[in-house]
């Protein structure tokens, strides 16, 4: 038996067996992409190509991992060197800083950090705000770095107004990001392009390095990005890039279709594969991630199908509120748990926002379901990580301006505003770091010698901790805790009972450091754990081999599959999101979510949305997202969930509403109704008398009365009644209990002989016969 050539189709045979030239595969989800890829490697290394000569660029830390210890399985031995490009970048930054201006022990900066650098910048050149924001010129910003444009290459450039004030900023971003030896994200690839531009024997070195690159996930890379790429593929194009445009969803981070849909000018020798054969999910699934996809307008068509069995319709369900949604979904996952053999590892929870997770977490928790939520990157933006990790980035770097800003007086120190403002003023003149400027703050008159001698103390506590740079990680960061005595700060600084979750967050990096302290014996420097924090995406955060039910954003569920999945939150303004409707472009990115999304399920599948969702501390209505009305609902199971759980009659949906003074028939979602066609309001015909098509969707207001008159008098079922239900089809009354509204009847169903509870007042069953 041959594992690194059996087990595939033809096509994916022919991709990875193919050694030399470019290759491009396009393929949809589930074809074995990133199968390919990693059979690829192992193949390569079974004929003899070094290891180090073979790169391979994915788009998670986690995707790389997992495909590495594939590669050791399929062919042991020395390891191929896996990465994202980020941390490629990084490497490659460390090992040539100098070429580009950095020193070898550069910060990495997060968002939080750009951000405020970007204050500072803004502040220093001196432009107005008026017209412009922040946000708008770090965008506009990220835009230049990501097409490759520095602030030299723009000097005498014609620019739109809006992208001017940018452009005047730009020079001193970078400016204080280069005193601070400091990059933000999208330098890193800036820095590199241009280095391997700038180099040509670097570069001509590099590309005899690296003869074997193969690029997972191409359709979402920048121009950057792919600038390094063919740099570095040149003399050698031995470049492998694999890729689904229809799954481009990092638009918004610059990402560029074109790439791959240029690849073959690109390479006009290029050895295009397709593969159609999709090994993921069932045909139901497919067709409704087809059907969904050919909305859009700038696509290929791309034929995909499936062997795998048929399966269970795709459900799309309508919740009352978002709390009747995580019950119902939680209810589900325990009754497949206990009643099928399923697993909580079996099932994904996916949406486009974070915060749409909080009910489900609550839902969850209380039936004692274990979940994890895949959120990496939100951990290390807590306060209490950021500032000691500040203190690791000012051991690892003293120039670094943004963890000096931090903490200078975190733990208070008596060190106020007007002292920085005073600090900053001085290193600004001096084109030197904030440290460094503290460290001669003999030499600023406008400060008093007591604060002087405050600033002193700090710079020896700094001294004292770079003392201890070069332990363990977790000796260093007891150290840290120890000598700036910061638990006692959260102690006391958290109002009591308030945020207890500071001190357990401390307690997690701590254990984080362990972590890294075991799995680099050998290697391990400050230096290293620093860009493993400062480049983790949510997906590395995710544990395949827990057994736990997986909570993620749509982003972050890229590449990765699981037996069954929820979408929750398929509501207009959420998915898509409320800034991609002018443009149509963001609009079409936002439906490659959902169709991503789609497209990580294997067997089963649930589109659902709620008529009120509770946003900033009210409930607000919510309107059905435009992309279900473009799903085939007449193959899917539609339903109009609003109903009590299975278990339990206690678990009550009757949430207090606060009803906004406009709840009436004008609210939002209504006026979306009514400019659909009047083809799409007609509700359809099914067999189950209360499932309603989702484009019916009526205000909540509207459903409670329709609930009203359409319920049977609870006092009129008996026990041995059949019944039907839209959703388990016919059974009957076993028993029945309770009075008035409180009234449960529990059937057992035909097609699964289980018993399920009803609340009669809410329930969606109609009586079939009466014996
Ligand atoms: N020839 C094959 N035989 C058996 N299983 C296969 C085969 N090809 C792919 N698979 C399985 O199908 C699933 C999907 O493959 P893979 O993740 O490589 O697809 P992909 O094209 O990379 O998908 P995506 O676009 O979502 O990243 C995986 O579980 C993989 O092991
Ligand atoms: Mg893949």
């Amino acid at each position: 038996m041959d594992l690194i050539l059996d087990n595939l189709t033809d096509p994916q045979r022919a991709a990875v067996t193919h050694m030399d030239g470019p290759m491009l595969m396009l393929a949809g989800p589930g074809s074995g992409k990133t199968r390919v890829v990693t059979h690829r490697i192992a193949h390569l290394l079974r004929e003899g190509v070094p290891a180090s000569q073979i790169l391979a660029l994915t788009f998670t830390n986690k995707a790389a991992e997992e495909m590495l210890a594939r590669v050791q399985q399929l062919a042991p031995g020395e390891p191929v060197w896996m990465s994202t490009f980020h941390r490629f970048c990084a490497r490659m930054l460390r090992q040539y800083s100098s070429l580009v201006g950095l020193q070898e022990n550069y910060s990495i900066y997060d968002m939080a950090d750009a951000k405020a650098t970007m204050k500072r910048a803004i502040e220093v050149s001196g432009i107005s705000l008026s017209h412009t924001s922040p946000d708008q010129i770090a965008n506009a910003i990220s835009h230049f770095k990501n097409q490759l444009l520095t602030p030299e290459s723009m000097e005498g450039v014609n620019l739109p107004a809006g992208k001017m004030l940018a452009a005047k900023v730009y020079p001193y971003y970078q400016q204080l990001l280069l005193v601070a030896n400091a990059v933000d994200f999208d330098c890193m690839l800036l820095h590199v392009a241009r280095m391997l531009r700038e180099n040509p024997e670097l570069r001509e070195a590099l590309d005899s390095r690296f003869r074997y690159i193969m690029v997972d996930e191409y359709q979402d890379t920048n121009l950057a990005q792919y600038a390094i790429v063919r740099s570095l593929s040149v003399v050698h194009q031995n470049l492998a890039v694999t890729g689904d445009p229809d799954q481009s969803i990092y638009g918004w981070r610059g990402a560029n279709l074109n790439n791959i849909l240029d690849f073959e000018n690109d390479y006009p020798q290029v050895k295009t594969v397709r593969l159609e054969q999709n090994y993921r999910s069932t045909p139901n699934i497919l067709r409704v991630a087809d059907q969904l996809i050919t909305n859009n307008t700038r696509r290929k068509h791309k034929g995909l199908y499936t062997h795998n069995p048929e399966g269970a319709a795709v459900r799309l369900r309508i919740y009352a509120n978002g709390y009747q949604e995580a019950d119902d979904i939680a209810d589900q996952i325990v009754e497949q748990i206990q009643n099928h053999g399923r697993s909580p590892k079996d099932f994904a929870i996916l949406c486009r926002m974070n915060y749409l997770t909080r009910s489900l977490e609550h839902s969850l928790r209380s039936r004692v379901v274990p979940y994890t939520i895949v959120r990496g990157v939100e951990f290390y933006q807590r306060k209490e990580i950021k500032d000691l990790l500040s203190y690791l980035q000012l051991i690892n770097n003293p120039a670094n301006d943004a963890a000096l800003s931090r903490i200078v007086n975190t733990p208070a120190r008596g060190i106020g505003k007007t002292t920085m403002d005073r600090v900053m003023l001085y290193a600004a003149r001096h084109r030197i770091p904030l440290f460094e400027a503290i460290c001669r703050c003999d030499e600023i008159e406008s400060i008093k010698p007591r604060t002087r001698g405050l600033l002193k103390r700090f710079v020896g506590i700094i001294d004292a901790l770079s003392r201890k740079a070069s332990s363990s990680l977790e000796d260093l960061l007891r150290f840290v805790l120890e000598q700036t005595q910061y638990s006692d700060y959260l102690r006391f600084s958290t109002v009591e009972g308030e945020d207890n979750d500071a001190l357990a967050n401390v307690d997690e990096l701590v254990s984080a450091a362990v972590e890294f302290d075991r799995q680099h014996p050998d290697d391990g420097s400050l230096e290293t754990f620093l860009e493993q924090v400062a480049l983790i995406s949510d997906t590395d955060a995710w544990e395949e081999s827990s057994d736990r039910v997986t909570l993620m954003t749509l982003h972050a569920a890229k590449g990765l599959e699981f037996p069954c999945v929820y979408i929750i939150g398929v509501e207009d303004q959420v998915l898509p999101h409320h800034r991609s409707h002018d443009d149509p472009m963001q609009f079409e990115e936002e439906r490659r979510l959902l169709f991503v999304g789609i497209t990580r399920a294997e067997q089963t599948l649930q589109l659902s949305m709620a008529k009120l969702r509770s946003a900033r501390g009210s409930m607000r209505p919510a309107a059905a997202s435009p992309f279900l009305l473009e799903l085939p609902r007449e193959e899917m199971q539609v339903i109009d969930a609003h109903q009590p759980t299975q278990y339990g009659d206690d678990n009550d949906f009757d949430v207090d509403v606060e009803y906004p003074e406009a709840w009436d028939m004008h609210a939002d979602h209504d006026d979306d109704l009514n400019q659909l066609p009047p083809e799409e309001r007609t509700p359809e015909t099914t067999s189950t008398p209360r499932t309603a098509p989702i484009a019916s969707v009526t205000t909540a207001a509207q459903m409670l009365e329709q609930q009203m008159a359409n319920t049977i008098d609870p006092e009129i079922y008996t026990v041995g009644m059949i019944v039907s239900h839209p959703e388990y089809g016919s059974g009957r009354i076993q028993s029945l209990s309770g009075s008035g509204g409180k009234r449960t009847a529990t059937v057992n169903f035909f097609v699964d002989s289980i018993e399920r509870r009803f609340r009669l007042s809410h329930a969606q069953l109609t009586i079939e016969s009466e014996d």
